[in-house]
């Protein structure tokens, strides 16, 4: 039997949920032999560490309480009583420190996070040093296979040419049910009680979270580029965003200003027999993200709901680009994704 020690960095929607596919893996995992020690887990106040790494880990009984406690929104310190691959659930920019170290001592690092794969090109570089150590299928399109299929291109030689995508589940969401008639200042809300959203779903509706994604892609193409040196639309005004603005305003108040722009535009679209998705295009040395008005039948116009679609032109997939379609979003198949990358990496284990 393959051991597999884990330490999981966040443990909300996302985090939670892998905890639970975990636990209910284990007559799965052990017919393919393989077995995952959760040896430690931490939100952002604390760290829960089975007492020794080595050889304990975390039981599946306190894996559960652990679920149970994050989900009635309180911190894992109330459980502090109770010590790889390093797993970041969590949407934070400050687990780069802990990350690099994880590096520095050979661990393995899979990520549902795109903030450290977003940093400077210094920090990337040393994180992906060691490509058989590193997965971060999740960080773009979810559970979708998407770097996995973009590598396996690239391994062969075949030169990508053009990725035109719309990756964002919340965006598509939203973009599909204001078209229904329904005021974006519910549907934003909706998504973020779906599990859609960033923690704050301003990071979705400024083009970021979408911006870091084409940039995960555009370096795994092997672009030297920066955050900065992206083209983004956001969906807000700079007055509403997180340094002039609380959360708790922006939901329940800053919101409802942007309902008739939003409607307005889906109506000027309408007239033209288009509809509005917010698009990626990577093509040559340009990365933009932003609002576009496309036909209504066209591939990324029928998209629906929360899925997302990457087209991926190269010579071998010239005319008829390679498709990739499916749900974009969601804690479940997020943490499914996140569970598959560990599993990928299992060769590495005894
Ligand atoms: N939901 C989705 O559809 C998808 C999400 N992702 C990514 O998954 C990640 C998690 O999303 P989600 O679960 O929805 O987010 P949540 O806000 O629900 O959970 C984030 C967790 O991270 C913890 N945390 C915050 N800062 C730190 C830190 N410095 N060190 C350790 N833990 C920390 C939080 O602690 P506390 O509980 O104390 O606040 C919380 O437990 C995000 O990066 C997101 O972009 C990727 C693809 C799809
Ligand atoms: N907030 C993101 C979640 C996945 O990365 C989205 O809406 O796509």
């Amino acid at each position: 039997m393959k051991n597999i020690p884990v330490i999981l960095l966040g443990c909300g929607g996302v985090g939670r949920h892998l905890l639970q596919h975990i636990v209910s893996c284990r007559s799965l995992h052990a017919k393919l032999g393989v077995r995952l020690r959760v040896v430690g887990v931490s939100d952002s106040k604390s760290l829960l560490l089975a007492s020794d790494v080595f050889t304990r880990e975390l039981d599946d009984t306190f894996l559960n309480e652990v679920s149970r406690v994050k989900l009635g929104g309180s911190s894992l310190k109330t459980l502090s009583s109770f010590g790889l691959v390093v797993v970041d659930c969590s949407a934070s920019s400050e687990t780069m420190g802990v990350l690099n170290q994880a590096v520095d001592l050979g661990c393995c690092i899979v990520l549902a996070n795109k903030k450290p794969l977003t940093a400077a090109m210094d920090d990337y570089d040393k994180l992906v040093a060691h490509p058989r150590r590193i997965r971060y299928e999740s960080t773009v399109g979810a559970g979708l296979p998407v770097i996995a299929s973009l590598n396996r291109i690239l391994s062969s030689g075949d030169p990508i040419r053009c990725i035109v995508a719309c990756l964002s589940g919340t965006l598509g969401y939203v973009m599909s049910e204001v078209e229904g008639g329904k005021p974006f200042s519910q549907v934003v809300k909706d998504a973020k009680s779906l599990g859609y959203t960033e923690p704050d779903p301003r990071d979705d509706l400024s083009g970021m979270d979408v911006a870091r994604k084409a940039l995960i892609l555009s370096r795994l193409l092997g672009r030297r580029v920066n955050l900065d040196s992206l083209k983004i639309e956001s969906l807000y005004p700079e007055e509403m965003g997180p340094n002039m603005m609380s959360l708790e305003d922006f939901l329940s108040s800053g919101l409802l200003l942007l309902d008739n722009d939003i409607q307005e535009r889906v109506q000027k679209a309408a007239l033209d027999g288009k509809v509005l998705r917010y698009v990626c295009v990577i093509e040559g040395s340009r990365t933009e993200v932003g609002l576009r008005e496309l036909p209504k039948d066209s591939p990324l116009g029928r998209l629906r709901g929360s899925n997302n679609i990457l087209a991926i032109y190269s010579r071998c997939y010239n005319e008829q680009p390679l498709v990739i379609e499916g749900a974009g979003a969601g804690n479940d198949t997020t943490a499914a994704g996140v569970l598959a990358d560990i599993l990928d990496i299992q060769d590495l284990f005894a």
